[in-house]
This record gives structure tokens, sequence and C-alpha cells, in this order.
């Protein structure tokens, strides 16, 4: 069927009506300059229009290497007892493509909904600790072992943490190889977590996942951070770019599903997330430390 076109009127009864209207056009040309300008204000005062640089762009394969910026390491590690052969040395960023598949990444995601669908906060991010259990339920967390029990067997298989398993080795070995430790000296730590992340409103502080921070100054333990992304900015969500901080400008770096980005936790890698305006952004934050007393063993189903 092809556009149906109306027959041509007669002058239409409400045109001195129109008139009337037409004569006000200056104060509402005045209202809607005042109102776009308004627009206009807000959109660059709460877009990210300061991103000088983008290290990998969504459509970009970084792969099989990863690509590699290095930063000069600030004095934090000073302040903490020195692990030689795994304390950062050399500091940066790294970003690869190539270490875990969209398959992989895709049954991460389905493990972290499946998870995420028995609570979530009731604000815009609810996390998933498979290690403590913590799980977001409204404006607070229960641990899902002890509040959801034998149940769990039926949310989660063998096979989800055994590859939640497999990923957490590459990523440490590649964290490893990347900076030139000796990744029998590198331990997870705590917190390591999934990530859901959409546009509602916060209604807590745990919520608030935008801010500036330091990992090492947050967490304490983190020596190396790695972000595990599950979904594609730009497909399944947009804003919730990474952003790293940087004196002389922003550095971002797009999540798509099966990227890692990784980096030493000093305040030499300052960094926020961008802001999700649309959908639903999943990562893992797996998290790495020196000091083996603050090290965590992975999760497994016979431990529930
Ligand atoms: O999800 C991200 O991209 C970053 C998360 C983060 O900064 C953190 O968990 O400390
Ligand atoms: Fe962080």
């Amino acid at each position: 069927m092809g556009w149906h076109i109306a027959p041509n009127r007669q002058k239409c009864p409400e045109t001195e009506l129109h008139l009337a209207w037409l004569q006000t056009a200056p104060g509402l040309l005045l209202v809607t300059l005042l109102a776009c300008g308004t627009s206009l204000w807000l959109y660059l005062s709460t877009a990210d229009a300061d991103i000088t640089e983008t290290l990998v762009g969504r459509g970009e394969l970084v792969s099989p290497q990863p690509r590699v910026f290095a930063v000069p390491c600030s004095e934090d590690y000073d302040q903490h007892k020195r692990f030689p052969g795994c304390t950062p040395q050399k500091c940066g960023r790294a970003v690869t493509d190539g270490l875990v598949s969209r398959e992989e990444a895709q049954a991460l995601r389905r493990l972290a909904e499946r998870g995420l669908a028995l609570a979530g906060s009731e604000g815009g991010a609810s996390i998933l600790d498979l290690h403590s259990g913590a799980l977001s339920m409204g404006k607070q967390f229960v641990n899902i072992y002890r509040y959801f029990g034998d149940q769990i067997g039926e949310v989660f298989t063998q096979e989800d943490f055994r590859l939640y398993r497999d990923v957490r080795r590459r990523i440490q070995d590649t964290i490893a190889q990347t900076f030139g430790l000796d990744v029998s000296l590198l331990f997870l730590t705590k917190p390591t977590f999934f990530s859901r992340i959409n546009s509602t409103e916060a209604k807590t502080q745990h919520d608030e996942y935008w801010h500036p921070h330091i990992d090492k100054v947050t967490y304490g333990s983190f020596d190396y951070t790695s972000l595990l992304y599950l979904t594609d900015y730009g497909t399944d969500f947009t804003g919730g770019r990474f952003i790293f901080m940087d004196k002389d400008g922003n550095r971002t770096v797009e999540p798509r599903a099966g990227r890692l980005s990784f980096f030493s936790s000093g305040s030499e890698n300052l960094h926020r997330v961008e802001r999700v305006a649309w959908g639903t952004r999943f990562a893992i934050t797996v998290s790495f430390t020196c000091d083996p007393a603050h090290a965590i063993a992975d999760p497994s189903l016979a431990a529930v």
C-alpha cells in the first residue's frame, strides 16, 4: 500500500487563528531559542565532551597481542609492603580482544543475568560477587549462598564455574606476561564481581558508579585491575565508556563483549565510568594483589 494523499481542501477555517498565532512568532522564537540553548548547555555539561583520545574503539579488534600504553608509576606503591617480582615497577594500561571469545563473554553474561535476576539493586548499578556471595538486593546486599541456599545449584552449573576459573587464569597469565611478573606471585583478590549498569536513577551511594577513583585507594589490596566486558558499547548500551582521567586529558576504552582492559591500580590510572544513557552494560571486575595475605580462592559450587 502506498501513501494516502489527501485531496485538496478549501481554505482552512482556522487560518485567522493561525495568523494571530504567527503574530507572536518572535516571542515563540525567543522561547524556542532559550529552550534549545538550555538543552545544549545541559547536554554539554553532562555529556563527556572532554574525551581527548579513544585508546580502543568499539569497532576495533586488538588481537592477539594486547595494545599496551605505558604510564609512569605513581608513588602509591611505596606506602605498601613491596613484593619483588610482583609490585608494579612498570605501570600502564593494556587492552586485548584476543583472550576471551564473544561466545565465552556471552556465557558469562548469561551467568550474570541469571544471578542478578534473583534480586538486583533498585538503582542503576547491581553487583554479583561469586566469591563472597554478595548480591545487590533493593537498597542493600544479601549473601546468595546463605539467602538462596541449595537453590543456587539450580541457577549456576559446574560449567559456569569452570569457565569463570579458566577465564580468570588466562587474565592472570596475560597480566603477568604484559607487566613482566612472576605469575605465581600474583593472587586473585576481593572484590572481584560482575556488574550490571543501566540508566535507572541512583537510589543509594552504591548505585553511583561514575565517580572518579583510584582502585588501590578505594579497594586497598589491588595492584592490578582487570575489566572484562560482556556487552557492546553503542549497541547494547550508550554512555558507559571507561575513562582514564590523565592530567593532559581523558582517554577512553569503549567496551566490547570479550574485551579485556587491564592496568596497574595506583593513581597513575585514575578513572571513572561514563554514565550509562541507555541500555544495559555488563562487565566483570577481576582484581589481583601481590600480597598473599589478601589472596582469595576461586568460587566453586562444591563450597556451597
Ligand atoms: O566497569 C568498568 O569499566 C570499571 C569498573 C571500576 O572502575 C571498578 O570496578 O573499580
Ligand atoms: Fe575502578
